[in-house]
C-alpha cells in the first residue's frame, strides 16, 4: 500500500498504513483514505480494520497483561521514558503528520506532541508511587493492609482534535499502572496514533501491551471495546452524546468507565481585571485549534464597566489572526475538521443573529477553502441563544454582558456542561467566591491555558467523570484490594 506522495518527513517510516496489534502491523482487505482538511488532498491510504481486528487487539492485551503487570514500576518506567525520548526526538515529523491529518497550525501540533509526551514522562515516575496502606485492626489478632493493583485490560476511543495527546494522556497512566491498552482513534486522524505505535515498538514496549486499531466502523469497533468481557476499563474522550451511549454499552459488563466529554466554558471579565491580560487569555483560550478544543472559551461574559474597552481590544487582537493551511508559516487559524463542522458553526451563528446577536467581525466562511471559517466575534448575545447554549467547537466568540458577580455566576453555571471555566479579576474576595461558586472541574484564574500533565484534567455534570494527568490520573487504572490478616495472636 503506497502513500500518495512524499509528506516531507525526515523519517517517512513513521507513516504506517496498518493497525498495530500484538506487535505486528495488520493488513485488512478494506482501505481508508486519510485527507488533509486544509485542501481535502489525500495524505495516506490505510488498512480499514473492523470488529475482527478489534477482538484480536483485546486478546493481545489480555494475553500480555500478566507479563506487563509483573514488571516492576522501574522496568515500566524505563520503557516509557524511552518512548517519551523518541516522541520528542521525532517531534517535528509527528507534528507534520498531525497537521496534515487534523489541520492545526504546525506550532500548535508541535505543542501537542510535547504535551502528549509529557504524560509519558509524568506517569513513568507516578507509577513508582502507587502506595498502599496499613490500617490499625479492630482487634489484636488482625492486621488490615490495603494494596493497589492494575484494573486489567484498558480499552479507549479518542477524538480527532488532539490525535496524539488524547491517546498519550490515557495510555501513559494505564501502562504505568500495569495495565495493557487498546485504542481505536478517530477515523479522520489515524496516522498520529499509528506513529505513536511505531515509536512504542522502537522504545521496547512489548508486543500486545499497546495496540492501535484504525477503521471507520466506529459503532462495531466500539461495541467490542465497551462490551468485551476481557476489557476491565473503558475510557472515552469525545462528545457528550456519544459518551452517554458508550456508558450504556459498558453497563452490560459493569466496566469501569472514565469520560472526558463536551464543554461550554465561560470566560468572565470583571471590572477590576487586567484587560490586556484578559484579551490575550481569551484569544488563546478561544482560538486554539480553530476553537476545536473541549476547553475552548465558549461564552465571554464581560462586566458592564469594561465591556467597551474589552470588546475594542479583543476585536483588534482577533483581527490579527491569520487563517490558512497549518503547514504554512505565520498561520494562527487552520481549517476546521470538515465542511460539515463549518456548516454546524454557521448555523449556530445564523440562528443567534436571527435572535438578536450582532456580528462584530467575521461570520463568513471566507476564501481560504471549504473547511475554513473566519475568526468571528458576536456581540449582544444572551445566554438563551443557540451560540451560548451549544458547544460551538469553532472560531466564534459570543460576547455577553453582566452587571453583578451573582449574575455572572448564574449565567456561567446555566449549562449542563461543567468542564473548564475562566475568569479575570484581581480582588482576592472575588477570586475565592467565584472560583468556589463555578460548577466546573477546572477553573483558570487570570489564565487562559490550563492543561498540563501535572494537573487533574476533567469535568463534572455532563462533561464527564474521572481525571487524566496528575497523581489523580493513576487512580482510574488501579483497583484497591483490602487484605485482612487474622489469627495473628497465636
Ligand atoms: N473532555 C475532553 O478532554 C475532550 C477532549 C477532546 C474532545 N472532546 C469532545 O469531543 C467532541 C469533539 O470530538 P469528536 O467530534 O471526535 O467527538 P465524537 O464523540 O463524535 O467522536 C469521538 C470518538 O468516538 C467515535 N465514535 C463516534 N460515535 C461512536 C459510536 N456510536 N460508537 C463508538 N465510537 C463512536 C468517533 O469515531 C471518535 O473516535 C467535542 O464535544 C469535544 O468537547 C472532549
Ligand atoms: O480538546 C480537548 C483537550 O483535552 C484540550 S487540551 O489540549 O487538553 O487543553
Amino acid at each position: 500500500m503506497q502513500n500518495p506522495k512524499d509528506l516531507g518527513l525526515k523519517d517517512s517510516s513513521l507513516v504506517k498504513n496498518f493497525s498495530y496489534i500484538n506487535g505486528s502491523w495488520h493488513s485488512s482487505d478494506a482501505q481508508l483514505t486519510v485527507t488533509n482538511p486544509a485542501d481535502n488532498s489525500d495524505v495516506a491510504t490505510i488498512s480499514n480494520a473492523g470488529v475482527a481486528e478489534t477482538e484480536l487487539a483485546v486478546k493481545a492485551a489480555k494475553d500480555t497483561l500478566k507479563m506487563w503487570s509483573a514488571k516492576s514500576a522501574n522496568e515500566r518506567a524505563t520503557l516509557m521514558r524511552n518512548w517519551f525520548n523518541l516522541m520528542m526526538e521525532n517531534q517535528d515529523d509527528l507534528a507534520r503528520i498531525l497537521t496534515m491529518e487534523q489541520g492545526k497550525p504546525l506550532a500548535e501540533a508541535k505543542g501537542e506532541i510535547a504535551y502528549g509526551a509529557a504524560f509519558l514522562e509524568w506517569f513513568a515516575e507516578e507509577g513508582k508511587r502507587v502506595y498502599g496502606d496499613t490500617i490499625p485492626g479492630p482487634s489484636g489478632d488482625k492486621r488490615i493492609v490495603v494494596i493497589k493493583q492494575p484494573v486489567g485490560v484498558v480499552a479507549s476511543i479518542t477524538p480527532w482534535n488532539f490525535p496524539n495527546a488524547m491517546i498519550a494522556r490515557k495510555a501513559a497512566a494505564a501502562l504505568a499502572a500495569g495495565c495493557t491498552f487498546v485504542v481505536r482513534p478517530a477515523t479522520q486522524t489515524p496516522l498520529s496514533a499509528l506513529a505513536m505505535a511505531e515509536l512504542a515498538e522502537r522504545a521496547g514496549i512489548p508486543a500486545g501491551v499497546f495496540n492501535v486499531v484504525v477503521g471507520d466502523d466506529a459503532r462495531g469497533m466500539g461495541k467490542v471495546l465497551t462490551q468485551h468481557p476481557d476489557v476491565a476499563k473503558f475510557t472515552f474522550t469525545g462528545s457528550t452524546p456519544v459518551g452517554k451511549s458508550l456508558i450504556a454499552q459498558c453497563a452490560t459488563t459493569v466496566k469501569k468507565v472514565s469520560m472526558e466529554l463536551g464543554g461550554n466554558a465561560p470566560f468572565i471579565v470583571f471590572n477590576d481585571a487586567d484587560i490586556d491580560a484578559a484579551v490575550q487569555g481569551a484569544l488563546v483560550s478561544k482560538y486554539r485549534n480553530a476553537g476545536q478544543t473541549c476547553v475552548c472559551t465558549n461564552r465571554i461574559l464581560v462586566q458592564s464597566g469594561v465591556h467597551e474597552e474589552f470588546t475594542k481590544k479583543f476585536s483588534a487582537a482577533v483581527a490579527q489572526l491569520n487563517i490558512g493551511n497549518g503547514l504554512h508559516d505565520g498561520i494562527n487559524i487552520g481549517p476546521m475538521i470538515s465542511n460539515t463542522a463549518v456548516n454546524d458553526v454557521a448555523t449556530l451563528v445564523a440562528d443567534s443573529v436571527a435572535a438578536g446577536a450582532k456580528i462584530v467581525m467575521g461570520g463568513q466562511q471566507g476564501d481560504a477553502g471549504e473547511n475554513f471559517y473566519q475568526p468571528t466575534i458576536l456581540s449582544h448575545v444572551t445566554n438563551d441563544m443557540a451560540i451560548a447554549q451549544n458547544e460551538i467547537f469553532g472560531p466564534v466568540s459570543p460576547i455577553l454582558t453582566f452587571e453583578t458577580e451573582a449574575e455572572a455566576i448564574a449565567i456561567a453555571n446555566d449549562t449542563e456542561f461543567g468542564l473548564a471555566a475562566y475568569f479575570y479579576a484581581r480582588d482576592i474576595g472575588t477570586i475565592w467566591r467565584v472560583a468556589e461558586a463555578l460548577e466546573y472541574g477546572m477553573v483558570g484564574i487570570n489564565e487562559g491555558i490550563i492543561s498540563n500533565a501535572a494537573a487533574p484534567f476533567g469535568g463534572i455534570k455532563q462533561s464527564g467523570s474521572g481525571r487524566e494527568g496528575s497523581k489523580y490520573g493513576l487512580d482510574d487504572f488501579l483497583e484497591i484490594k483490602y487484605l485482612c490478616m487474622g489469627g495473628l495472636d497465636k
